[in-house]
């Protein structure tokens, strides 16, 4: 369906079909704390948790550390954050706390204790309840509950949020994220009520617990606190799900869907009505970028498994379609078979991918349109018939094969960034974001840079190209400025290929 500005608008309740299509896992939680090895020697000795990777970022000042009860490519994890100087945090009064299922709980409870942990609730029935749990803080004052459950794949089992309302919440995760409510429970002689939220059994899986205490609609949230990383496998259209949601039940997008600048992983956050922080990370990145304990990096090949399915059988196809893998597959061909037979004209793959899976009324060209999952190829098969995969000319063979070779080597991600330039818009007031190809994103108070993977443009706007010939960047009165110009070059300039 076309709008009045030509541009293809899907009606919402399609757009929020995906989020229940979608594949969500819960990856880590993440959280400040005031001494990264005090934290590691808790967690490894008193909870079990294994060190899984460390990183240090000292152009950012920060640490990072990742401790849980398995791989992170099948467990949820924590992901401490150390600020260079920062020794302590505000957990606020609406962080409730994250929770350990043990088969052992007083048992558990006496380890801690001989460990010198902090017990601030004995073990035993929860009140208005059976559930036997405890309660213990870590150094830093987060508490954890320790619950007890018989034998489970998924020990790192809740993150307890404090909400205002709960049914806004519960829709609101439902909605946003796909989650389903796995159960509520109303304890009225201690005024609160719990739902319990997620993908999968809350036995076997992570859950977030939300807490609504009678009558208490707000909360502060401190400092300490920071956010779930929650995967997803089209970070684009579960932004466009956030988006909608938010219009209905609150919350905002805090960061629009994109590659994070250098790394390539693509993500997308936001904020519930409560302002709880989610950060969405795209499944297949996240699993390529997974570093080993020796901090090196682990490029790992993920065989995707589809289910074949019968060609005849369109719908399944069109659904399990992933059209960034098909344009670099179908420009691999392309640019052997050119190689081979010089007669061969890639726009024919295209008209009889398009005339299978099109929509359109007869005599009514205006109402062609293709599915979502194809909307990248048409402009993709238009980009590549003028790269220097199918244009040949201009390059000597040597530099063709060298071009073919990094195309046939590279990742997904970086293929189609050889074959379609991804365009970046920097502003002063926005974290960096996808702008269309197009001479419309031009701006004068914006950076543009152009990656066409072989090749990076910087483009600045006429006004900062007038700030930055003025030498304002390096003036003492406009520090602010310089420092995020510099950030702005810094972040364009550190990409993650090396040709
Ligand atoms: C089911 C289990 O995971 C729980 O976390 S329920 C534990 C129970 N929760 C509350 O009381 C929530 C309301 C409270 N006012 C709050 O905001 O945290 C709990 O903490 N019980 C205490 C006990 O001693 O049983
Ligand atoms: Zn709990």
């Amino acid at each position: 369906m076309a709008s009045s500005t030509g541009e293809e608008t899907v009606p919402s309740e399609n757009v929020l079909e995906w989020a229940q299509k979608d594949k969500h896992r819960f990856l880590h939680a993440v959280y400040r704390v005031g001494d990264l090895d005090r934290t590691i020697k808790f967690y490894t000795e008193c909870f079990g948790m294994k060190l899984l990777r460390k990183r240090d970022i000292p152009e950012e000042k920060y640490s990072n550390a990742f401790l849980g009860f398995g791989p992170e490519d099948s467990h949820f994890v924590v992901e401490l954050t150390y600020n260079y100087g920062v020794d302590k945090y505000d957990i606020g009064s609406g962080f409730g706390h994250f929770a350990i299922a043990s088969e052992d709980v007083n048992k558990l409870v006496k380890d801690i204790r001989a460990k010198g942990g902090k017990i601030t609730r004995e073990p035993g029935p929860v009140k208005g309840g059976t559930t036997v749990l405890a309660f213990v803080q870590d150094p830093d004052g987060y508490t954890f509950e320790l619950i007890q459950r018989g034998p489970t794949p998924e020990p790192l089992c809740q993150i307890m949020l404090r909400v205002g309302d709960l049914e806004r919440s519960i829709k609101f995760y439902e909605k946003a994220c796909g989650m389903k409510l796995l159960r509520s429970k109303d304890v009225p002689d201690y005024k609160y009520t719990i739902a319990m939220m997620g993908y999968a059994e809350e036995n076997e899986s992570t859950v977030i617990e939300l807490t609504y205490n009678y009558g208490v609609t707000e909360y502060t949230k401190g400092n300490a606190y920071a956010q779930v990383a929650i995967s997803t496998e089209d970070v684009y259209k579960s932004a466009a799900v956030v988006d909608l949601v938010t219009k209905e039940l609150g919350g905002k997008i805090t960061r629009q869907p994109g590659p994070i600048p250098g790394i390539n992983t693509k993500i997308t956050s936001f904020l519930d009505p409560d302002g709880w922080k989610v950060v969405l990370v795209d499944h297949s990145d996240f699993l390529k970028e997974l570093e080993n304990p020796e901090g090196q990096m682990m490029l790992r090949v993920t065989t995707i498994t589809r289910r074949w399915v019968d060609g005849s059988n369109t719908e399944e196809l069109v659904e399990g379609f992933d059209q960034e893998t098909a344009a670099v597959v179908l420009a691999r061909y392309v640019s052997l078979k050119m190689e081979m037979e010089k007669e061969f004209d890639a726009t024919r793959s295209l008209i009889r991918l398009c005339s299978r899976f099109d929509d359109y009324r007869k005599q009514d060209p205006a109402s062609f349109t293709l599915h979502p999952n194809f909307s990248i190829l048409p402009q993709f098969m238009f980009n590549l018939r003028r790269s220097q995969f199918i244009q040949v000319s201009k390059n000597s063979p040597d530099g063709t094969a060298y071009f073919q070779m990094l195309l046939n080597r590279e990742s997904i991600t970086n293929s189609v960034v050889m074959i379609q330039p991804s365009l970046l818009s920097y502003s002063f007031n926005s974290p960096p974001a996808p702008a269309l190809l197009d001479v419309a994103s031009i701006s004068a108070d914006r950076i543009l840079s152009l990656d066409a993977y072989f090749s990076v443009v910087i483009f600045h706007g006429m006004t900062i190209a007038q700030w930055r010939n003025m030498g304002y960047q390096n003036q003492r009165e406009h520090q602010i400025l310089g420092r995020r110009w510099r950030s702005v070059l810094r972040s364009v300039c550190t990409r993650s290929w090396a040709p």
